[in-house]
């Protein structure tokens, strides 16, 4: 078995139960943030390159770890930017095929409403306001091959079967 590293673009959910029906490790870019990002966060201001950056390489170091270890990890990292996946690529010495890039797609209205409900739960540090932030940066480079799978009207059932069928994971197991 090929060990990679898929990172689920944009959402914790489907990565955790992915994770879980793999047999995987599961890792929440969020549990890596620093406390001053987090806060930043929570106060409503987007975060920097110069808060990411920092974040991003941390993430790279634990995949890398993984991947030496012939171990096989799904990420949920919201990897907005083609430059940022680089850096998650880049946990990989050959830099070519380990990390595969996964984007539950869906539009901004749903993502909004969805966020809104978390954030009147309590459940998460980030509010809702940030959500435009996060789509002016998100950048899809149709040339890196990430494999979108309709996370509006999908369950998140459904879309971890989706993810299971896709080609790369047949290749690489
Ligand atoms: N396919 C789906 N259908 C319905 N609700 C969903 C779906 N996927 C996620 N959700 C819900 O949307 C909310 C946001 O999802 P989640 O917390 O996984 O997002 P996230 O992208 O990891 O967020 P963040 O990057 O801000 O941590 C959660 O309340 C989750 O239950
Ligand atoms: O790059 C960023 O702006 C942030 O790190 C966010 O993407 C958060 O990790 C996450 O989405 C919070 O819930």
């Amino acid at each position: 078995m090929n060990s990679h590293i898929l990172s689920v673009c944009f959402n914790s959910t489907i990565g955790e139960m992915l994770a879980k029906v793999l047999n995987n490790s599961f890792l929440d870019a969020n549990d890596f943030h620093s406390q001053s990002n987090k806060e930043k966060m929570h106060q409503g201001i987007p975060l920097s390159e110069e808060d990411r950056i920092p974040w991003l390489e941390s993430l790279r170091d634990a995949l890398r770890e993984r991947l030496a270890g012939g171990k096989t990890v799904v990420l949920s990292c919201s990897s907005l930017q083609k430059k940022y996946r680089e850096i998650l690529r880049s946990s990989d010495s050959n830099f070519v095929s380990a990390v595969k890039f996964v984007l539950p797609d869906a539009k901004a209205e749903v993502l909004a409403e969805r966020l809104k409900k978390r954030a009147e739960e309590g459940k998460h540090f980030m509010p809702a306001t940030l959500l435009q932030s996060q789509i002016d940066l998100l950048q899809i480079d149709d040339s890196e091959g990430t494999f979108k799978v309709d996370a509006a009207t999908l369950s998140p059932r459904a879309i971890v079967n989706d993810i299971k069928s896709y080609d790369f994971m047949i290749n690489s197991t």
